[in-house]
């Protein structure tokens, strides 16, 4: 596993311009090489900022959307349409105002759809759909490297909880814990709402590059937690890694409790 690299910008709010910007360069150059790009979304206030930043960003349509994988690393098991639900506040942030190719949105099962009030049989459902997709893009013409339970993605981004949880992995509890299965149920989560459904480290660890979000005071001891060699079980974004990269984007407040010369701070 590489060491991660961090970035730390002044504020939360050029955070996510800047994350916008980084992410619309690594669809396109997806696109470019690939023809297709696949990314997972995180919610939170830090990942729908950066999708809000993303949608006013006047490089927007430098993506094709047409051509673009959307899954979600965790959902909040709740009705469709939820208010809550990460799905509900990503289209709200982005989804609902550019051109996707609605077949290429995969949104986690809702608790009032095909698997009723079941997160587990969702979970099963959801990884199911992953494993369809890995298998579909290998035997694509573009030679994708994906062949195992789930597609190589491009870039899956996590936001990082004041507790260090990324997705609906909380420190202790049994999906953090998980090795084989890349989906779960979360069953009393200490994040309301208390059940969702996961990605679990497996899965994150699948992408080619996994981009951690930590903007805000509130995140300064987590990230420092995380960064300073801790257990995965115990501070579960330090489980989190990808393939090729794995990249902290901090802003200052979260960056104030990192170990020195753990980054290079930007010139004031
Ligand atoms: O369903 C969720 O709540 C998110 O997926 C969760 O993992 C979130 O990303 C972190 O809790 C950070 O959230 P904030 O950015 O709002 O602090």
């Amino acid at each position: 596993m590489r060491a991660p690299q961090l970035v730390v910008h002044h504020d939360k709010e050029l955070m996510a311009q800047a994350a916008a910007a980084r992410l619309i360069t690594k669809v396109v150059d997806a696109q470019a090489t690939r023809g297709s790009a696949s990314v997972v979304l995180t919610g939170g206030r830090n990942g729908n900022g950066l999708l809000a930043a993303l949608a006013s960003s006047p490089a927007r349509d430098a993506v094709d959307w047409s051509r673009l994988d959307l899954w979600w690393g965790d959902e909040r098991f709740l009705p469709d349409g939820d208010p809550e639900r990460n799905h509900t506040q990503a289209c709200e942030a982005l989804l609902d105002a550019v051109p996707l190719d609605p077949a290429r949105v995969h949104a986690m099962p809702a608790s009032d759809g095909e698997y009723g009030d079941d997160a587990d049989a969702a979970a099963a459902g959801y990884a199911a759909e992953l494993a369809s997709a890995a298998r579909s893009a290998s035997g694509s013409a573009s030679g994708s490297e994906d062949h195992g339970p789930v597609p190589t993605f491009d870039v899956l981004m996590l936001g990082v909880g004041p507790d260090t949880h990324v997705a609906s992995l909380f420190p202790e509890l049994p999906a953090v814990r998980e090795t084989q299965r890349m989906v779960v149920g979360v069953h009393g989560a200490p994040k309301p709402p208390p059940t969702r459904i996961t990605l679990t480290l497996p899965a994150i660890r699948a992408a080619r590059e996994v981009w951690l979000l930590a903007a805000g005071e509130d995140k300064a001891k987590a990230a420092a937690i995380a960064l300073s060699g801790a257990g995965e079980i115990q501070a579960p974004a330090a489980g989190a890694y990808g393939r090729r990269r794995t990249l902290w984007l901090l802003d200052d407040a979260a960056a104030s409790q990192l170990p020195r010369g753990l980054y290079r701070p930007a010139i004031p």
